[in-house]
């Protein structure tokens, strides 16, 4: 069966749960579920919409580019062809087991009515039959293997695929909801789901094998029943009946509506939920114990629970069976159905007993092969199905490799010459607007300023009011919706994106670690001098970070977050740690959900250094600089005073003549040193100048140096 569980489809357009023309409300105890009854699904080939038709067409030459790449993996072309053999075996040999079997049954029928045996034939027919049954399970097996083998070279090719069109994006695109939805869909969920392409080939294969199975069968049927009076009657009622029986039992009769949405706001119901979560998960744990809210927790739990009863029950009765209805009428008719066969023939051998037309024989041939066949039919239905569906997954595949990026490239090269690099960028704004996408206020609004090549810029202002977003618009991980930004007189966006990202280093206030090994971690800082160890050690002294390092049992070889997890089962009690490690029984079931706190020992102010050390891989290190705008956010959040004391000093030794700019909320041990200070507040620049202007002005800047210099008085 090729059904897959979705929480979108590709309808077009919204879902508004308050449309009542469309949109049936009902309430299942706490739960409030809204059906769209204008989206039932449509099972049947023939309700198909010209439209859907229309897709499946330029799927096609995706579903022809997915082949040739399918087959361009080494090993892939023998095992693929090797498999459409076998799966040719699949349809073919049940056919030629049946008509072995139709064979036998007459070989039977004569024996009955002659009381005479030809030995030989029936020798022949014996051999043939159980040839087909050996041949059929020795196809089985082989196909299996093939199956496996077949998998994993496209998973892997697919993983590869998704995983270069995950790399290209940049951050607007990656952040558009149609990008993501994309991205998901094509994804394979867990390593036991089949990925898009091999999950496409099956559904071919299955559907041209299916096609030819029935086509088999119902030659043979032919074959054997075209001598027959009533034949085809007899195989008519007994194959209805079957698959009246199948379609009934999965609801097709009835059809259930596609687009659902369900909601509660029972406070009761969310409360039960959040302390179970809170009490599962870890971070909560500790407010929990020193806030005595364990005997407070099960009480408050207890009486909403009791409040409850059985609300919830309902909503989950609906969500597993709401087929009920249908599927009573069909089954009671289904059972007086398979019997019917049976019936009529009998009736009709007491109104012709002379020609006796049907013989007992083709009677019990007719009822076994009915139910393989209608499974066939059945298959073959489904499949036609979700045909569609699955098609346009791959299109999603292929085209999810090519989404356009929000923030176009540029074509000039930047810089002109490396002279530039060492004496630092200029820097301009030019009444700079931007909001994020999706957010309805400015995040910065006319911000207009300049910087001189080698001048240290501070940014300083409260919570939210712009000063990483500065930062962001100079590498463009967004483009301003007006205005200008010149680094080097040149507008940012006529530059090509690699050489302006290369150009300049940023640290950014939310930095992350990846999880990788801690070299790892500061070597991507540059890498093209990955590999080389010293500079990667240097840049982890200049950053603060190569003491706590070295002090680690693994060193330089420590994953911060290990990606892969530890498997094993049973351990006992006692063992705390494997292969090095702790061994997490909290995670057991969340295969793959190691959190950064279980796995690293590092204090908040440890991660910082650490990404400090990273950004100096680049800016600084280098004999051969590349860097010549340095951008710090926030870049000593977490020091000690004397480790931020040290940092600074190190960045104003290390920067040499390179143009450098800070975001701070903190006043004093860098504004002092500032060429340019930035006063903003909410969106704007409200202020600039040096420290003693900005002091002389005796405005926003001065009131609060004045309030954090009064806190040391
Ligand atoms: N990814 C985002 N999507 C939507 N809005 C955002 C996003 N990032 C920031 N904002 C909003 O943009 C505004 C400016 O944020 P920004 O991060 O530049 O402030 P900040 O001055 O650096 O603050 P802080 O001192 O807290 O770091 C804020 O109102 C914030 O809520």
């Amino acid at each position: 069966m090729f059904h897959r569980y979705r929480t979108t489809t590709n309808e077009k357009g919204t879902f508004d749960p308050n449309d009542t023309s469309r949109v049936k409300h009902t309430r299942y105890g706490v739960w409030d579920v809204y059906e769209d009854h204008s989206s039932r699904v449509s099972t049947m080939p023939g309700s198909w919409t010209l439209e859907k038709y229309a897709e499946m067409i330029n799927c096609l030459p995706y579903i022809w580019r997915m082949l040739k790449d399918i087959l361009a993996i080494p090993a892939c072309t023998f095992l693929f062809i090797t498999f459409c053999v076998t799966q040719a075996g699949v349809a073919l040999v049940p056919a030629l087991a049946l008509w072995y079997q139709g064979q036998l049954l007459q070989i039977m029928q004569t024996a009955i009515d002659t009381r005479m045996v030809d030995k030989d034939h029936l020798f022949n027919i014996c051999t043939g039959r159980i040839a087909c049954s050996v041949a059929l399970h020795l196809i089985r097996t082989t196909n299996e293997h093939l199956e496996r083998r077949l998998e994993m070279h496209i998973r892997k090719w697919t993983d590869a695929h998704l995983f270069r069109a995950r790399a290209r994006l940049d951050v607007p695109t990656f952040e558009t909801t149609s990008v993501k939805r994309q991205l998901e869909e094509v994804t394979a969920d867990h390593e036991f789901t089949p990925p898009v392409p091999w999950a496409t080939l099956q559904m071919l294969v299955g559907f041209v094998r299916a096609g030819t199975q029935v086509s088999a069968q119902v030659w043979v049927l032919a074959k054997a029943l075209s001598a027959q009076h009533d034949g085809w009657l007899l195989a008519g009622l007994t194959m209805a009946s079957k698959t009246l029986g199948w379609f009934a039992d999965l609801g097709l009769l009835g059809g259930r509506p596609q687009v659902w949405a369900a909601t509660t706001n029972n406070q009761d119901y969310l409360r039960i939920h959040g302390w179970a979560r809170a009490m599962k998960d870890g971070v909560h744990r500790k407010e929990i114990v020193a806030a005595n809210l364990g005997e407070y927790a099960v009480s408050e739990c207890e009486a909403a629970s009791e409040r409850l009863g059985d609300a919830d029950n309902a909503f989950k009765q609906w969500r597993m069976g709401s087929r009920r209805s249908h599927f009573d009428f069909w089954s009671l008719i289904q059972y007086p159905l398979n019997e019917l066969p049976q019936i009529i023939f009998t009736l009709r051998a007491v109104q012709y007993p002379a020609n006796m037309p049907v013989s007992l024989a083709s009677m019990q041939m007719v009822r076994e092969m009915a139910n393989t066949f209608t499974w066939n039919i059945y298959e073959l239905f489904m499949s036609t199905e979700s045909f569609g569906d699955q098609l346009e997954t791959v299109r999603k595949l292929y085209e999810v490799a090519n989404v356009p990026n929000k923030v176009p490239d540029g074509t000039v090269p930047f810089p002109e010459d490396t002279a530039q690099i060492r004496t630092g960028f200029s820097l301009e704004f030019r009444n700079v607007s931007f909001k994020y996408p999706g957010a309805e206020n400015y995040a910065l609004r006319d911000v207009s300023f300049s910087v001189l090549p080698g001048q240290l810029c501070v940014i300083v202002g409260a919570n939210g009011s712009g000063k990483s977003t500065i930062l962001k618009l100079v590498v463009r991980l967004y483009d301003p919706d007006e205005g200008q930004i010149l680094i080097g007189g040149h507008d940012i966006r006529t530059l090509k994106l690699r050489d302006l990202r290369q150009a300049i280093s940023v640290l950014f206030q939310d930095y992350t670690h990846f999880p990788l090994s801690i070299r790892d971690n500061i070597a991507i800082g540059d890498p093209s001098a990955a590999t080389n160890e010293a500079h990667v050690r240097l840049a982890a002294r200049l950053g603060g970070a190569a003491e706590f390092i070295e002090k680690l049992s693994d060193g330089y070889d420590t994953y911060l977050d290990r990606p892969v997890r530890d498997f094993y089962a049973g351990i006992p009690e006692g063992t705390t740690t494997l292969f090095g490690r702790k061994v997490n029984y909290g995670n057991l079931r969340f295969a793959g959900k190691l959190k950064a706190a279980d796995s690293s020992e590092l204090s908040g102010g440890q991660m910082q250094r650490l990404a400090v050390a990273r950004t100096f891989m680049r800016s600084v290190v280098p004999e051969e600089p590349k860097v010549g705008l340095l951008l710090f956010d926030e870049p000593s959040a977490s020091l000690d005073p004397v480790a931020e004391h040290d940092l600074f000093n190190r960045l104003r030794e290390l920067r040499g003549n390179k143009t450098m700019l800070f975001s701070s909320h903190r006043f004093g041990n860098l504004t002092r040193h500032a060429d340019v200070i930035l006063y903003m507040n909410d969106s704007v620049i409200v202020e600039s100048g040096t420290h003693e202007q900005l002091l002389k002005q005796g405005a926003g800047y001065a009131n609060i140096w004045n309030l954090q210099a009064q806190a040391f008085l």
